[in-house]
């Protein structure tokens, strides 16, 4: 497949390596606003860039008729501004706050946790998400990903960014983000109660995964029109 990465940072470089170990062609390359003639060379597009950059990365793509995987986090207020696009030009997109298989399975076994603690109110729930000094957004998508699938089984109406250790209103699931050294992405769901916490945690060792279940993503996406989810790839 003829691949053309979008953002060429620590995810474009560990794509275009999966990629090429996966038999694959890169035929475009960029970390600046995209060449249209040169994006026309590729079967299918992979956006990893900046916030600020990925909707008209992504909106650009459905225009030149090139399926687009994105997993750039912090820009969707406006994912459903991009799904009219992507409608309109009959364009294929996915985009996944988190492209790793572990995750996915994570996100399955956080919902069923969820529906199954909405049972007991004396838990109160929390998310905490750990990542590397040089990553751009806070909260992680992943950590709202994981808090919107929860908040259909509580009371409350919303999530907040706090500090550690800062209680959010009654109505609010806090979610903490924590900026360390290197750490490539660690997430977990705590439930407490007077008598005991249960948690649940996804750490990731490396950016392989998350590169992998992107290339893989547009392998599947490259002949499909409409818009898909990572559930739609892996048949969860
Ligand atoms: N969905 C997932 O599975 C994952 C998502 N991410 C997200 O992917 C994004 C990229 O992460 P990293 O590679 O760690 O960041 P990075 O900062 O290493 O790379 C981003 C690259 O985009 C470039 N860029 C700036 N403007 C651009 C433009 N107009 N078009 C194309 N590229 C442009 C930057 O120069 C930089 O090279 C972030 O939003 C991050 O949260 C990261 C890991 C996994
Ligand atoms: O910026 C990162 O590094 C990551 N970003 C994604 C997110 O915001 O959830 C996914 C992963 O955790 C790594």
């Amino acid at each position: 497949m003829k691949i053309a990465i979008l953002g060429y940072g620590r995810m474009g470089k560990t794509i275009e390596q999966i990629a090429l170990d996966r038999n694959h062609e890169i035929v475009y390359k960029t970390s600046e606003k995209i060449n249209t003639e040169e994006l026309q060379k590729a079967e299918v597009a992979i956006d990893f860039s900046i916030p600020d950059a990925a909707f008209e990365n992504i909106t650009t793509c459905f225009k030149n008729n090139i399926p687009v995987v994105s997993g750039t986090t912090g820009w969707l207020d406006r994912y459903e501004e991009a799904v009219k696009i992507c409608n309109e030009n009959k364009g294929a997109f996915i985009y996944a706050s988190n492209f790793s298989l572990g995750v996915n399975l994570f996100f399955q076994l956080n919902e069923n946790l969820a529906k199954l603690m909405s049972k007991f109110k004396e838990y109160t729930v929390a998310i905490e998400e750990i990542h590397h000094t040089k990553k751009l957004d806070k909260p992680s998508g992943t950590a709202i990903t994981l808090t919107e699938s929860i908040l259909p089984y509580t009371q409350k109406e919303d999530w907040k960014l706090v500090e550690e250790d800062e209680k959010a209103s009654a109505n609010q699931i806090p979610v903490v983000a924590k900026r360390e050294e290197d750490v490539k992405g660690t997430h977990s769901i705590k439930y407490s109660s007077a008598i005991d916490d249960i948690e649940i945690k996804h750490t990731a060792h490396s950016r392989e995964g998350f590169a992998l279940g992107a290339v893989i993503a547009a392998e599947w996406l490259s002949d499909k029109t409409g818009v898909f989810t990572m559930k739609d790839v892996l048949g969860l």
